[in-house]
């Protein structure tokens, strides 16, 4: 018997990862996460599933996390990380796909990650961060037990970005591309000695590649006087083995250039370019580099494209595209000419066998966790592949979602998703919960959240309302940039110009309505706190709730942008963009919640709002996590979260529909 899902579904679902499929397109290899909610800990496995459908297979069974496979080129093996007895971090592996025991591949005193296979399955490469002033693996550990053995633990610094999301960047680290050889494990630093290394912000596989022929590296580095003030990240290409310097390939851009990829044949690179520097939304066009100059194959297609793969002919590149609600995978000729499906779901990962035509991905959609499909000729329909999560997801009583078009701030039109709750009645009325999303430059795509999930909310027995308001991600560059200088006005607009069409619902109770949001959505809580007395109640997540303590972000170059000045060159504007300024309206009950390890939106802003309204004496309570960033990621403060959040809610607009 279907049944309403709860927020302990969201650590039930197996997480499936990226596949990566076999040269002969019959196997994508792909990681399986599981949770165990008591431990508070989750185990990556390594499975294989058959592209005709026909079975899947566990392929590692050490626990912990082994994760992240690529298969070979030659189709002999997949490489992944794991960290097992003995190693001091997480070390490279390889299986064969007829499976047995696992080879550690890598003795490094650095962890790797981001592997990618050299074209002739002889040496792989990894993202490992080390000191630019030690080139060996004896200075790395001698520096390393130094480090360690520090009596004094202040940290003095003189950068410009000095932590990032949950990690400081003061240990003098950087990310760099290693090559190790698989028959002998012998490592390699590739870029020793070169002064400049990769992003330090999230550095992976996509921030590098190596030319088929093994000769060139071309990785994402920024060579300006300080990054952080002034950040252009560019592509430079790199001799590998023979002495060289890195030659910047992207000079003649002053923002962002990023995720490189060679053509199958080597003579061109794909990429990404952003055109406005300071600003982290602005459209990334689909770009190819022949060697001596770039240009852009989707000058077109208003919208951003992300994660650039060559097909196997070396005549397309598939990049995902957010657009309108759906994230699709669109293929892009050398031409600029496009095909992309109009699925009512999602797709994401693409991996395209060598040898025959074989796309294997991961479709979701907010009914669905990721699932590994495949398509290819002969296959009238895409196939699914993996099959870890359908009992479950079967077991679920899911409501209905639709998509519907409201007129939004200055009557522009305005997407809004509406999920209903699971047995819901017309003839009844129901309490809403508008669930505002942050960025504010991103957009609610049909996907399955594990952390906000719209639908576990419905199943509570709320309508829920999500708007991608002004300023959200997949409708377009001027829709993306139309909140530029101030960031309130239209999106407010938006969430109340969508909370007046529920209210025209003879099935909503407009005495039980509230909002929910984290992060920039957490600003917005704070914003109608002192804006409206519409709603009952608040939850307000990692809140931005002063854009003048936004100046203690790990991110601050480029604010000035987002909110259309500096602090010391116009207060005011600042001012007048900052929730705390209304802080005299505020009358809205209001659950608080933030991370210790938060640096995005420090943890500070969270205390500040809540003292504000203690102060003032409006109900409000915190919920503090000392182990959680900007986001909440362990399953036991995810239940607590759930708990609070939705005690919340019932203290004050109840649930389900008025008696
Ligand atoms: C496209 S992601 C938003 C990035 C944004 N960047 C900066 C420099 O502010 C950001 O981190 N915004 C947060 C305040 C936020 O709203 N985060 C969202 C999205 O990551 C969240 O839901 O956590």
């Amino acid at each position: 018997q279907p049944r309403p899902m709860t927020p302990e579904d969201l650590w039930a679902v197996k997480r499936v990862g990226a596949p990566s499929v076999s040269p002969d397109g019959k196997w994508a290899a792909v990681e399986v996460t599981t949770w165990d909610v008591p431990k508070d800990e989750g185990s990556s496995q390594l499975w294989l599933l058959a592209t005709d459908g026909s079975k899947q297979v566990q392929l590692t069974h050490t626990p912990g996390k082994n994760a992240g496979p690529k298969w070979s080129p030659d189709g002999s093996l997949i490489a992944f990380t794991s960290k097992r007895a003995g190693d001091d971090g997480a070390q490279v592996y390889v299986i064969a796909p007829a499976g047995g025991e696992a080879r550690r591949v890598s003795d490094m005193p650095m962890s790797p990650s981001g592997l990618k296979w050299g074209a002739d399955s002889k040496t792989l490469y990894a993202v490992a961060w080390t000191w630019p002033d030690t080139p060996d693996d004896a200075g790395y550990r001698a520096r390393d037990r130094a480090e360690k053995e520090k009596k004094a633990k202040a940290v003095v610094i003189d950068a410009t970005v000095y932590r990032y999301w949950d990690r400081w960047l003061t240990d003098g680290k950087r990310p760099v591309v290693f090559g190790i050889d698989v028959a002998g494990g012998k490592h390699t630093n590739l870029m020793a000695g070169c002064k400049l290394h990769l992003p330090p912000y999230e550095p992976g596989a996509d921030d590098y590649d190596v030319s088929p022929d093994g000769k060139e590296l071309c990785f994402v580095g920024d060579a300006s006087k300080d990054p952080g003030l002034d950040p252009n990240a560019d592509l430079f290409a790199l001799p590998i083995g023979r002495k060289g310097e890195p030659r910047n390939l992207t000079a003649d851009n002053a923002a962002s250039d990023t995720s490189p990829v060679y053509s199958p044949d080597g003579k061109s690179i794909a990429f990404l370019r952003q055109t406005t520097k300071f600003f982290y939304a602005d459209r990334r066009r689909l770009m190819l580099h022949d060697g001596e100059k770039a240009r852009e194959l989707t000058a077109d297609l208003d919208r951003s494209c992300s994660s650039p793969r060559w097909l196997p002919d070396g005549k397309r590149i598939a990049v995902e595209v957010e657009d309108a609600g759906y994230v699709r995978i669109a293929f892009v000729g050398l031409d600029g000419k496009r095909f992309a499906d109009a699925t009512k779901v999602s797709e994401r990962s693409i991996d395209f066998a060598r040898d025959v035509r074989m796309g294997v991905y991961l479709r979701n959609s907010f009914d669905e966790p990721p699932t590994v499909f495949a398509h290819g000729p002969g296959m009238k329909e895409p196939r699914q592949l993996s099959h870890f999560n359908d009992e479950l997801v079967k077991s679920w009583k899911l409501g209905k979602v639709e998509s519907v078009a409201i007129k939004g701030a200055d009557d522009a039109a305005v997407q809004m998703w509406v999920f209903y709750p699971p047995d819901f009645d017309p003839a009844k009325k129901w309490p809403l919960v508008q669930m505002v999303h942050g960025g504010p430059h991103n957009g609610i795509m049909s996907e399955f959240s594990f952390r906000w999930n719209p639908q576990v909310w419905a199943a509570r027995g709320y309508v829920v309302g999500v708007v991608n308001f002004h300023g959200s991600s997949g409708f377009g560059q001027a829709f993306t940039d139309s909140i530029t200088g101030d960031y309130g006005t239209k999106p407010l607009a938006d969430v109340m110009r969508a909370t007046d069409w529920f209210e025209a619902k003879p099935w909503i109770d407009k005495n039980r309505m509230a909002a929910a949001g984290g992060s920039y959505g957490g600003y917005m809580m704070a914003w109608l706190n002192g804006h409206t007395d519409r709603f009952k109640a608040h939850v307000c997540h990692a809140g931005v709730y002063s854009y003048h303590s936004q100046m203690a972000s790990d991110v601050v170059s480029g604010r000035q942008r987002a909110l259309g000045a500096f602090p010391w060159l116009d207060m005011e504007k600042i001012d007048r963009q900052s929730a705390q300024r209304f802080a005299a309206n505020f009358k809205t009950p209001t659950l608080v919640l933030h991370g210790e390890k938060d640096y995005r939106v420090p943890v500070t802003q969270g205390f500040e709002y809540y003292n504000t309204l203690r102060q003032k004496g409006v109900p409000t309570r915190l919920v503090y996590f000392p182990d959680e960033n900007h986001w909440v990621l362990k399953p036991q403060n995810a239940l607590v979260w759930h708990r609070e959040v939705f005690g919340w809610l019932e203290r004050f607009i109840g649930r389900g529909p008025t008696p």
